[in-house]
């Protein structure tokens, strides 16, 4: 849903990631930081109940890690195992996030809201496994009620919320977003279905891509960079395959399993 801000938010990050870049900070050394910060400031203050100040400094690391592509992209340093990190240490942020309150509440004698709390945590995991999964065979998967974004803000907002005292947000946001990460659970899989559906090569897909399809294939698409989807979409038909990305069992080039 936030990703439709993306283009007016670049507009806002880019500047800034021009200034970051003048002092020569590296793009991986921002998400690195930036992850580093996230599992401090969630596993330092969090399980002590110490939630508003938790999130005081886990925003200021989220905001900050946001400027990793901005800066990637100004300075020519869009590489793909940056997008590798990127992708995989938001995961790492999320699980310190998730679990960080999931230990506070539990602390605190919640233990039903806890259980709720990794709920969401398992429940946004899958939600990002099954759009990496897809993008992992050609296909598209940027679709959702709850992407990161609007994850990150409900339960920064309610965290930071009850620890100035408000009563229930908390208890409320965790709920909704149980809810709303299954929903989104739901979607991924109806796309990447739909997907798989209009795909009218009838033989199963082997579960890797040949090791040199990224050598050999990869690079007249540009820089190699990017996210997955917006290259399968880009490439691709209208049900988004790459065709290189799929290996099938009785292809010629491919020993039978
Ligand atoms: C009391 C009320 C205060 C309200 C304050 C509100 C302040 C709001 C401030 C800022 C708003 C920022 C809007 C951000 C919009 C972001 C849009 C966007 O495009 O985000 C995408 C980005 C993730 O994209 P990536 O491509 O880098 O990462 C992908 C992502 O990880 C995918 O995950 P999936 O969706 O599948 O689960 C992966 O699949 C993919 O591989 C990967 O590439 O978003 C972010 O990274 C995070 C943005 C979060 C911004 C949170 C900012 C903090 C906001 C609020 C905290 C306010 C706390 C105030 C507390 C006050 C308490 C009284
Ligand atoms: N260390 C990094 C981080 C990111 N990238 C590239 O930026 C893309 C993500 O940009 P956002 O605006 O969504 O943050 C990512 O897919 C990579 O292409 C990078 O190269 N190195
Ligand atoms: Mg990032």
């Amino acid at each position: 849903m936030l990703n439709k801000v993306r283009p007016a938010l670049g507009r806002v990050l880019t500047p800034v990631g021009r200034t970051i870049a003048r002092t020569g900070v590296t793009p991986n050394a921002i998400t690195i930081i930036g992850t580093a910060g996230v599992v401090a400031g969630a596993l330092g203050f969090f399980p002590r109940g110490e939630f508003f100040w938790g999130v005081l400094l886990i925003t200021a690391f989220v905001l900050f890690d946001m400027l990793d592509g901005a800066v990637a992209r100004v300075t020519g340093k869009i590489s793909k195992w940056g997008a590798f990190l990127d992708s995989t240490m938001d995961r790492v942020a999320d699980a310190a996030i998730f679990s960080g309150v999931m230990i506070g509440l539990y602390r605190d004698g919640q233990e039903q809201l806890a259980g709720v709390a990794l709920y969401c945590l398992v429940a946004g995991v899958v939600v990002s496994y099954a759009k990496a999964r897809a993008e992992g065979l050609g296909y598209t998967c940027n679709v959702g009620i709850a992407e990161r974004a609007e994850r990150l803000i409900v339960i920064l907002v309610a965290t930071g919320l009850d620890g100035l005292g408000v009563p229930y947000v908390l208890a409320a946001a965790l709920w909704v977003l149980a809810v709303l990460s299954t929903v989104t659970v739901g979607q991924r899989f109806a796309a990447v279905r739909a997907q798989a559906l209009a795909d009218t090569d009838p033989r199963p897909a082997a579960p890797t891509p040949p090791p040199d399809a990224g050598r050999r294939r990869d690079r007249p698409s540009g820089n190699g960079t990017g996210n997955a989807s917006e290259k399968a979409a880009g490439r691709a038909g209208k049900g988004g395959r790459r065709k290189w990305n799929v290996r099938r069992l009785d292809s010629a080039s491919e020993p039978r399993p």
